[in-house]
């Protein structure tokens, strides 16, 4: 990849742009915030001039709302040869690009996971990306030369790729990223009108659970609003852990309960506390220490439009996500080898799957 023009250049896509400037991809930036594109500028993400030709690739960082309209703005002018939004969410880009009738084709959707709780240039690593997953949603439109660049995209700005649809990413963020930026909200407000002597004790303890309530209000609206109802059923179980909590602290600290029932109150409480351990322990807190989970299966596949996506649908119908994909072309361009970074444990029904079928040749 040779150009780039970054639109919104805000957090994520100064992060973007650096990232790919520091790799020698010449990068243009563009955002309706003129004050903003001239900080990533002087920040030295790349050039406010326009490209003088069509680029490579247009990354997309505006907010989820916005994507649709911008894709079908660009791709109306012809800026680049494929398209990619980082945006938190999935399914609702998805919609909108053909809402708006945009071109499917040549456009993906991503989403890095990896972010801060502040906006604007200003907010921006080069760094920001490293070691971090990095979800691409290709539809099935989605054009196999477009989820190559979105690839080469990661790997350029050294994140993980992983390969997801786009409704499965939707539920999986709502649980690791929508819901807990709403619980660190409604914590951190509790904060609002609390006395200055009780906020003065606060520690590195609520600093670590509020951080992201730090979050811009309307950009996380937006995010909200566009996963709404899976967001809701993550709170729905919380609230229930919520109305557990709640009704053991009431019986371990009611002096009048039945002993036995103070002891089996005192037991759930810490019941919950030791789920919360292990929920815990699931998080990889080091970047990378989870790849020691997974396993390779290669898949030769004809390099012909939409084979990548026949694969992927796939895959898709036995539910086993791919964690990781590679893509090698072989010399004389017809054929290609698709490695399939999965977890261990499915690798083997992953191989039985696309083996019995006829239709692909399987090693791993
Ligand atoms: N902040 C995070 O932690 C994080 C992480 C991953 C992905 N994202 C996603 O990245 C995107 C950008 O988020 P951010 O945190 O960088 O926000 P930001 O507010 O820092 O930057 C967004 C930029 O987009 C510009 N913009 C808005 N509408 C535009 C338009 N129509 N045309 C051109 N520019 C426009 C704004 O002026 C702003 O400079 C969002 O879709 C968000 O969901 C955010
Ligand atoms: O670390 C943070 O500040 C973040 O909140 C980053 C975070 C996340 O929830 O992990 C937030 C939203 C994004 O879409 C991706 C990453």
């Amino acid at each position: 990849m040779k150009t780039t023009t970054v639109i919104g250049t805000g957090a994520i896509g100064t992060s973007v742009a650096l990232a790919l400037t520091r790799r020698g991809v010449s990068v243009h930036l563009e955002d309706v915030d003129r004050a903003a594109a001239r900080t990533a500028q002087a920040m030295g993400a790349g050039s406010l001039d326009p490209p003088d030709q069509q680029v490579d690739l247009a990354v997309l960082a505006v907010p989820p709302a916005q994507v649709g309209s911008v894709l079908a703005r660009v791709q109306e002018s012809r800026m680049a040869r494929a398209y990619v939004d980082v945006a938190s969410v999935k399914k609702v880009p998805h919609d909108d690009v053909r809402a708006m009738r945009a071109d499917p084709t040549s456009y993906i959707g991503s989403h890095p996971l990896a972010g801060t709780e502040r906006s604007g240039p200003l907010a921006a690593r080069a760094d920001l990306f490293e070691g971090r997953p990095w979800v691409l949603t290709p539809s099935e439109a989605t054009g196999q030369e477009v989820l190559n660049r979105a690839l080469e995209l990661v790997a350029l700005c050294d994140g993980m790729p992983v390969v997801m649809d786009a409704g499965v990413h939707d539920h999986a963020v709502a649980l690791v990223s929508h819901a807990p930026h709403l619980v660190s909200s409604l914590l951190a407000a509790r904060l609002e009108h609390a006395t200055e002597e009780s906020v003065r004790l606060a520690g590195q303890g609520v600093a670590d659970v509020t951080r992201i309530a730090a979050g811009d209000a309307r950009l996380w609206g937006d995010i909200l609003r566009s996963n709404a109802s899976a967001v809701a059923d993550v709170l729905d179980a919380f609230a229930t852990g919520l109305g557990r909590a709640i009704g053991a602290l009431r019986a371990v600290s009611d002096a009048d309960a039945d002993p036995a029932k103070r002891r089996g109150a005192q037991e759930d409480l810490e019941d919950l506390l030791r789920e919360g351990n292990r929920g815990c322990a699931r998080i990889a807190r080091k970047p990378g220490t989870w790849r020691t989970e997974l396993a390779t299966v290669s898949v030769a596949i004809s390099d012909k439009p939409g084979a990548l996506a026949e694969l992927f649908t796939s895959i898709g119908e036995i539910g086993v996500n791919i964690e990781d994909v590679r893509i090698e072309h072989a010399q004389d361009q017809t054929r290609g080898l698709v490695e399939l970074v999965v977890q261990k444990d499915s690798a083997a029904e992953l191989s039985r799957w696309l083996g019995a079928g006829g239709t692909w040749a399987v090693s791993g």
